[in-house]
C-alpha cells in the first residue's frame, strides 16, 4: 500500500486522537464533579438516616423525606455510573481508536462516503461521526460485505448500497502499526495475529476480528430459537458475548423495549467459566448479563436438598460400569416424561394429593385432612394450579381470621405490656403516628404480635409446603410405567429415590421432573421478566432439562450453543435432529440453526489431529496457524509417567503462562497434583467450588475445563486402560482441543484405541519400551 495512504490515514488518526483526547479531559471533569455529588447526597442521607424516629410527629415526616434521598442517591449513583462508562469507553477508544473503515456509494453518488468503524462510536463537536459503532447497522457491511452492491438491516428496512473499499487497520495508542485493503470479509492477516497470542487468564472480546458466520449469530435478532452448532474452538462463547452486547446497544438505540442486562441470563458449565468470560461485556461497554450454572439454578429451587452435581454424576458414571438403568435415566430426560408429568397433574385426583400438615412449635396448625378438604370444594372445572392457588388462598383467609381471634387472648395483652418503647414503635412499624385512637392503635400492635408468633405459618402456606412434593413425586414413579424402562430398573429408581429424600439428597435425573411437577400443580417456578435465555455447552443438558428452562423463563428468546462432538457422556444426535426436538418442545415458530466449522483455538497441526479423532471430523477446518505437531509419551509404568508429566509442564511453563494438566477424573487429578507437587512445580488443583484460574501449572479433570483454553495442554494418561473405547472419543476430544499452541499426551502402556486408530502422521509418537 501506497505510503502516502498510510500518512494520510495516521493523520486522520492524529485528528480523531486530539478529538478523544479533549472528550476525555472534558469527561474526567464532569466525571469528578458526578463524583462529588453522589458523595455529598450519600453523606446527607447517611445524616437523615440516622435521625431519631421516636418521636412520633416526626415519624411520617421523616419517611417520606428518606424515601425521596434515597431516590437522589439513586439518581446520583446511576448518573455516575454512566459518566464512568462513558470515561471508560473514551479511555478504551484512546489506546485503539478503531479497525475498520468502509467506503460506500448509495445509487446516484458520484463519490463514495468513508465510515471508520471501531468499539464505540465518537462524534466530534457538529455531531459528525468520527468512529462508527460495531453495533451500527451501516457496520455489519464490514462484517459481512465483500466489495460491489451489499445489503444491511436497518429499524427501516433493508438498504442497498456499493462498497468500494474495505481496510482494516490495528492501531495501538495513536499509531497505525499494520493496514492493509482487504475483499475478504475480515481478513485471515489480522486473525493470525490475534490468534497468535498467548493466552490471558481472561477472554477477550473479538470485536476488530468477527467472522462471517459469527456475525450472522451476532445480529441475528429474527429468531425466537437460534441453536448454534460450532465444533470445538470455532468462536460459540465469543459470539454469544458480542451477542449479549448488540442486543443491548439496539435495545437502547431503538429497540421496541429496553432490555436491561439483567433481564438476561446465561447458563455457563461451570464457575470458572463464569470467571473467564467476566470482561468481556464490560470491554466493550456493557454489563454483564446474569450467570448461573445448571446446579446452582437447581439447588436455588430445591433447597434444603443437595442436589447432584454434573460434575458428582461424572464421576459416579465413571466409576461404575453398571449401566443396567440408563434406560431410566434415558426416560428421565425425556420429553416423553415432561409430557406424562404434565398429563399427571392435569388429572391428579385430591385423594392422591399428597398434602402436608402445617405445625407451629409442633402443635397441628392446619390438618393434611382439612386441607384436602378445601382443595376438593373448589369447582372440578378448574385447572389443578388454580384449584391449588384457591386452596393456598382460602388457607391464608383463615389464618388471618385466627390472627384476628388469637389477638383477643391473654398472652398478647402480657406480651404487649411487657415491650420498651422502642419495640413497640417497631411493631407498629410505618403505621406508627397514623391511628387517632389509643385504642385502635393497641389492636393492631395485638394482631401484629400474633402475626409475628403465626409468621411460620403463613411462610409455609407462601412457599406451598403444604403440598409433600417428594411424596407426590414418589407417587408419580409408582403409579407411572414407563414403555421404554424395564419394570425392575423403574421400581429399583423409585426406591433410590426415597432412601436418597431421607439424607436430603437427589439425583440430577429426578431434579427436574420433581421440579417441574411441583410447578405444574403449584403453578409457581416462572419468571416472566427474562427476555433471553443463553445456554453454552447444551451438549451436556438433557431435552428435559431444557423444557425445564424454557417452562421457568416462558418470554424468553433461546440462544443455545454447543458440540455435539464434546458430549461427554450424552448420546450424539445431529444438529438438525435436535434443531427439529428442540422447536418442537419450544413451539418454537422462528428457528435456526447456524452452523460453525472453522476452528481458531488451537494450531493447524492440533486441530488436525483433534478431528482426526473423531470418525467423522472432516467438516473441520482448522486456521491456518502453523506449530508443532502434538506429540504423545508412552511411559511403562505411572511413575515414569509422572515423570514424564512433570518434565513437559517444566518446559511448558518456561514459555507459557497458562498449561493445564487434564485428567480423566478428580481421583487422578488429586494423586498427579500431590505427585507434582513434592517435585516442587509450581502447581494448582483446580476443583469445582473454583471460581479463578491461578497462573502456572493447573490440574483439574476435563470436564472443569468446558469452555476454557490454555496455551499448553497435557492430557494425562490417555491408555488403553483409561479410555478402552469409542466410548471415550468426546472425552479425548475436548482434552486435545483446550490447547492454543501445544498439546502433549502422557500414556501409561498403550494409547487408547481412539487414538492410536488416528493417522499416525498426525502426531509425534515417542515411548520408552
Ligand atoms: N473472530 C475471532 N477473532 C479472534 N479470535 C477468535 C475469533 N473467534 C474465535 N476466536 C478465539 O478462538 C478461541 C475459541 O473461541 P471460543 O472459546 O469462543 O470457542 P467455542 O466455540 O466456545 O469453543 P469450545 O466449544 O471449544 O469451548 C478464543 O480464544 C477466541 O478468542
Amino acid at each position: 500500500m501506497a505510503d502516502t495512504d498510510r500518512q494520510q490515514e495516521q493523520t486522520r488518526v492524529d485528528q480523531v486522537m486530539d478529538e478523544i483526547h479533549r472528550q476525555l479531559a472534558a469527561s474526567e471533569e464532569t466525571y469528578q464533579a458526578a463524583h462529588a455529588e453522589t458523595g455529598a447526597i450519600q453523606k446527607n442521607y447517611a445524616d437523615n438516616a440516622s435521625v431519631n424516629t421516636f418521636e412520633v410527629d416526626d415519624a411520617m415526616e421523616t419517611n417520606a423525606e428518606l424515601q425521596q434521598q434515597r431516590q437522589l442517591v439513586y439518581l446520583a449513583v446511576t448518573n455516575e455510573e454512566t459518566i464512568g462508562q462513558q470515561l471508560d469507553n473514551l479511555k478504551a477508544l484512546d489506546r485503539s481508536a478503531y479497525f475498520g473503515r468502509i467506503d460506500i456509494k448509495d445509487a446516484g453518488d458520484t463519490t463514495s462516503d468513508q465510515l471508520y468503524i471501531g468499539t464505540f462510536s465518537l462524534t466530534d463537536a457538529d455531531q459528525n461521526f468520527l468512529i462508527y459503532d460495531w453495533r451500527a447497522p451501516i457496520a455489519s457491511i464490514y462484517y459481512n460485505g465483500t466489495l460491489g452492491q451489499v445489503h444491511y438491516q436497518t429499524p427501516a428496512g433493508k438498504q442497498t448500497t456499493e462498497l468500494t473499499k474495505k481496510r482494516q487497520f490495528t492501531i495501538k495508542n495513536g499509531t497505525i502499526t499494520n493496514m492493509f485493503d482487504t475483499n475478504e470479509t475480515v481478513g485471515d492477516e489480522m486473525l493470525q495475529a490475534v490468534l497468535g497470542e498467548q493466552n490471558d487468564a481472561v477472554m477477550q472480546n473479538i470485536v476488530a476480528t468477527i467472522q462471517k458466520e459469527q456475525n450472522d449469530i451476532i445480529r441475528d435478532t429474527a429468531a425466537d430459537l437460534l441453536v448454534v452448532q460450532g465444533v470445538a474452538g470455532s468462536g460459540k462463547t465469543s459470539a454469544i458475548l458480542q451477542r449479549i452486547a448488540y442486543l443491548l446497544y439496539h435495545s437502547r438505540n431503538g429497540g421496541q423495549s429496553e432490555i436491561a442486562a439483567d433481564q438476561m441470563i446465561l447458563f455457563s458449565p461451570n464457575r470458572l467459566f463464569s470467571h473467564y468470560i467476566s470482561e468481556v461485556l464490560p470491554s466493550l461497554g456493557e454489563r454483564n448479563m446474569r450467570q448461573v450454572t445448571l446446579d446452582d439454578f437447581l439447588t436455588q429451587r430445591l433447597q434444603g436438598l443437595h442436589v447432584q452435581t454434573l460434575f458428582e454424576r461424572y464421576e459416579d458414571d465413571a466409576t461404575t460400569t453398571d449401566h443396567a438403568t440408563t434406560d431410566v435415566r434415558d426416560y428421565l430426560e425425556s420429553t416423553q416424561l415432561m409430557a406424562d408429568l404434565s398429563t399427571y397433574s392435569r388429572s391428579v385426583s385430591v385423594a392422591d394429593l399428597r398434602f402436608n400438615d402445617i405445625l407451629l412449635d409442633g402443635s397441628l396448625f392446619f390438618t393434611k385432612e382439612a386441607i384436602a378438604a378445601i382443595y376438593a370444594e373448589q369447582p372440578a372445572t378448574m385447572s389443578t394450579p388454580n384449584r391449588f392457588l384457591a386452596t393456598k388462598n382460602t388457607l391464608i383467609k383463615q389464618l388471618k381470621r385466627r390472627i384476628k381471634t388469637e389477638a383477643q387472648a391473654d398472652w398478647v395483652a402480657t406480651e404487649l405490656d411487657n415491650l420498651d418503647t422502642e419495640h413497640y414503635h417497631d411493631l407498629l412499624g410505618d403505621r406508627l403516628g397514623t391511628f387517632k385512637e389509643l385504642d385502635d392503635e393497641m389492636a393492631f400492635a395485638a394482631r401484629a404480635i400474633v402475626r409475628r408468633r403465626f409468621s411460620p405459618i403463613y411462610e409455609a402456606l407462601f412457599n406451598n409446603y403444604f403440598l409433600d412434593i417428594y411424596r407426590q413425586y414418589d407417587h408419580f414413579l409408582q403409579t407411572t410405567a414407563p414403555e421404554s424402562v424395564d419394570a425392575t430398573n423403574w421400581s429399583m429408581h423409585e426406591q433410590d429415590f426415597d432412601a436418597g429424600i431421607e439424607y436430603h439428597r437427589i439425583d440430577l435425573a429426578d431434579s427436574v421432573p420433581l421440579l417441574y411437577l411441583r410447578d405444574l400443580i403449584t403453578g409457581g417456578g416462572q419468571n416472566r421478566s427474562i427476555a433471553y435465555v443463553f445456554v453454552d455447552e447444551m451438549q451436556d443438558y438433557s431435552l428435559a432439562q431444557m423444557c425445564y428452562i424454557k417452562h421457568a423463563f416462558p418470554k424468553a428468546k433461546f440462544t443455545l450453543l454447543g458440540d455435539s462432538e464434546q458430549a461427554l457422556f450424552n448420546h450424539l444426535q445431529t444438529p438438525q435432529e435436535l434443531v427439529h426436538q428442540l422447536a418442537d418442545a419450544f413451539q418454537a415458530k422462528r428457528p435456526n440453526l447456524i452452523t460453525l466449522n472453522r476452528s481458531y483455538r488451537s494450531t493447524m497441526p492440533i486441530t488436525n489431529f483433534a478431528k482426526g479423532l473423531l470418525p467423522d471430523g472432516e467438516h473441520i477446518q482448522a486456521f491456518n496457524r502453523p506449530g508443532d505437531l502434538p506429540q504423545i509419551r508412552l511411559r511403562k509404568d505411572t511413575t515414569a509417567a509422572i515423570t514424564a508429566t512433570a518434565e513437559v509442564a517444566a518446559q511448558e511453563l518456561a514459555t507459557y503462562g497458562t498449561v493445564a494438566i487434564l485428567t480423566k477424573n478428580v481421583i487422578t487429578a488429586r494423586s498427579v497434583y500431590r505427585d507434582l507437587h513434592a517435585a516442587h512445580l509450581p502447581v494448582s488443583l483446580l476443583n469445582d467450588a473454583d471460581r479463578t484460574l491461578p497462573k502456572g501449572v493447573v490440574i483439574m479433570p476435563v470436564y472443569l475445563a468446558k469452555g476454557l483454553e490454555f496455551d499448553a495442554v497435557v492430557a494425562y494418561d490417555v491408555s488403553s486402560t483409561n479410555y478402552p473405547s469409542d466410548d471415550a472419543i468426546g472425552i479425548l476430544y475436548t482434552m486435545a482441543s483446550r490447547a492454543m499452541h501445544h498439546l502433549t499426551l502422557i500414556s501409561v502402556g498403550d494409547a487408547s484405541p481412539v487414538i492410536s486408530h488416528a493417522d499416525p502422521k498426525l502426531l509425534k509418537i515417542e515411548h520408552e519400551f
